[in-house]
């Protein structure tokens, strides 16, 4: 499979995106970033500055977690996507939209975050996508196909966070920003093993650490 190119421009990252979208998920999705660019005016949702960029920093940072992930089991998703600490719902509502065939589950403590990711749930039709409005620590647990965590918790502690919802199968994807291999090198080696690296597409000075 050859690797797809670095995203540098809000053009590429809209074609890039749009590569992903089930039919009328462009649609969708322009809905859900409208959302997003107006609640962030009454709350800190991104930071100002991305706005401009919201397609290459946002958008495409969250859908490009699907290049990790296989054709047959994004097509027949053995069981939910959890996003932890989801704030505006990056990357799992993204997810949502692009493949509505995944059934996602965000978690998300802060209640201002999770009355706009309801909003957004509602108005959108996301019937695929299912809101747990509070800490990660008091969530009924269930078995996740994949973990996606942007900004959310150093790795350990992640982990450990994660372990209920966690099975011997469960994918990891692990946006980390430009210290995802400074943290995977500070864990413990029984730990680092399972684990590795992904240059990010949209930042190639920023890292998704991926589990094996
Ligand atoms: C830095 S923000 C990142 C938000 C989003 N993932 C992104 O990349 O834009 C971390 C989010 O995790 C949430 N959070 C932190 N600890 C949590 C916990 N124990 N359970 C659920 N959510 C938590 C915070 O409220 C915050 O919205």
């Amino acid at each position: 499979m050859s690797t797809p190119a670095p995203i540098t421009t809000e053009d590429e990252a809209r074609a890039y995106v749009a590569n992903w979208a089930a039919p009328s998920g462009m649609e969708v999705l322009s809905g859900y970033i409208a959302a997003l660019l107006d609640e962030n005016g009454r709350q800190n949702l991104i930071s100002k500055p991305s706005e401009a960029q919201l397609w290459q920093r946002h958008i495409a940072d969250s859908a490009q977690l699907l290049e990790h992930v296989s054709r047959e089991t994004r097509e027949k998703p053995p069981g939910p996507w959890l996003d932890l600490g989801t704030g505006p719902g990056l990357p799992g509502m993204v997810i949502a939209i692009l493949q509505p065939q995944i059934d996602v589950v965000l978690v998300e403590s802060r209640a201002r975050r999770v009355e706009f990711l309801q909003t957004c749930v509602r108005s959108l039709g996301l019937a695929n996508c299912r809101i747990e409005g509070q800490r990660l620590e008091i969530t009924d647990p269930f078995d996740s196909w994949i973990i996606s965590a942007r900004a959310f918790a150093p790795l350990e502690k992640l982990l450990r966070l994660s372990a209920p919802f966690s099975t011997s199968s469960t994918k990891f994807l692990l946006p980390k920003g430009r210290s995802a291999a400074h943290e995977l090198q500070s864990v413990k080696p029984s730990i680092r093993r399972l684990f590795h690296v992904k240059q990010s597409l949209t930042d190639p000075e920023a890292g998704i650490i991926v589990s094996q």
